[in-house]
């Protein structure tokens, strides 16, 4: 069965159907370049309502497997692949990469050159498309259904362990592994909602706040801004990728959307107190405006190597600080865990994290 992928300026790609078959759906397009971690990134609630190109040709070869979702079902709105690996070969593997795309009822095309689209994306900047069982002429574009942009937010249990550092994380969409890593680390978690308020999360007596990843456009979470403002004063404070955006923006920075964005687990990122250069996983399409940090009390403490884009962000003399890229890496190398055990051990010293 024959699927196309229409995009936003009119080109067309025809391959074949999986997944979801009959399922027809818009959403932003946008590529990765890890070759590695499908099951991780479809998982991943930072993708939902968008479209993943996967540029390394060969996806779905070890399966799906029991521990790697990032949140209960896929997030992101469908797969664009070159090849569907039909024949699976890893211990772990429950099911192939097809019957777990059916099983949650997400579309996918293979026999698609990625490469090829990426080169548009990259030209271009991401665009919206959609993927339907009949071809769409460009006129038509804008009449297919609209996906809900809504932002949903999973929420995780409550897990019991010995340890008493307490992170009360806000969970913007937080990856599984974010959860996973705190725990790793000693600590308690309860994930909260951005409803929560500040003397909502005071009541539950935290040692540490977590902001944590989540899709959608930074600038949607205006009514959590003075939340972040009266945290920073009272606690140790770790945001990751949205949640770094959202300290830029608490704290009277901008954000803006970057041409095509980073995803891919090799993005280079240099520390600027350090000069130390480490390997990071990412998966952003907005990014902080390095310039507009000058104007707030935040330090840019990490720049993007191949772009100049800002990373990390810190708040001097307070044990506030935050990356855009990954630490939980799930999937992607674990050069930055220990931020994690930095945060955490910001919980126990006066003054805190100095080197985000
Ligand atoms: N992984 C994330 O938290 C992504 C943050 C934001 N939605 C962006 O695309 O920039």
């Amino acid at each position: 069965m024959k699927k196309y992928l229409t995009l936003e300026n009119g080109e067309q790609f025809v391959g074949t159907a999986v997944g979801d078959l009959t399922k027809e759906i818009k959403g932003e397009l946008v590529f990765t370049t890890s070759m590695v971690g499908y099951q991780e990134s479809i998982t991943d609630p930072s993708y939902t309502n968008q479209i993943i190109t996967f540029t390394y040709p060969l996806i779905g070869n070890y399966g799906i497997s029991l521990h790697a979702n990032q949140s209960p079902t896929i997030a992101a709105s469908a797969v664009v692949m070159q090849e569907i690996a039909t024949t699976v070969f890893h211990y772990q593997s429950v099911m192939t990469l097809d019957e777990f795309l059916k099983k949650s009822g997400v579309p996918g095309i293979t026999g698609v050159d990625t490469r090829k689209l990426t080169k548009i994306i990259r030209k271009h900047g991401t665009m919206k498309a959609s993927l339907t069982n009949q071809p769409l002429s460009k006129s038509s574009f804008n009449q297919t259904k609209a996906v809900d942009m809504v932002v949903k937010s999973a929420t995780f249990s409550h897990p019991e362990n010995e340890h008493p550092d307490h992170v009360v994380l806000v969970d913007f969409g937080v990856k599984a592994n974010i959860v996973k890593s705190l725990r790793n680390f000693g600590a308690n978690v309860t994930v909260v909602t951005p409803e929560a308020n500040f003397e909502s999360i005071e009541a539950l007596h935290p040692d540490g706040i977590l902001l944590s990843n989540g899709p959608g456009d930074p600038e949607e979470f205006t009514d959590f801004l003075p939340v972040i403002r009266e945290l920073q004063e009272h606690y140790p404070l770790f945001g990751i990728c949205l949640g770094h955006q959202l300290l830029a923006l608490a704290n009277g920075a901008r954000t803006y959307k970057m041409v095509f964005g980073h995803r891919g687990i090799n993005h280079p990122v240099k520390n600027l107190l350090t000069g130390e250069v480490i390997i990071t996983s990412q998966n952003h399409g907005f990014a902080v405006d390095i310039d507009s940090v000058d104007e707030t009390p935040l330090e840019v403490t990490a720049i993007e190597i191949n772009d100049q884009t800002c990373e990390g962000l810190r708040y001097p003399g307070k044990p506030v600080f935050s990356v855009q890229y990954h630490p939980e890496a799930a999937p992607g190398p674990h050069e930055a865990t220990r931020l994690f055990s930095k945060f955490i051990g910001s919980m126990h010293t006066n003054g805190g994290v100095q080197h985000a």
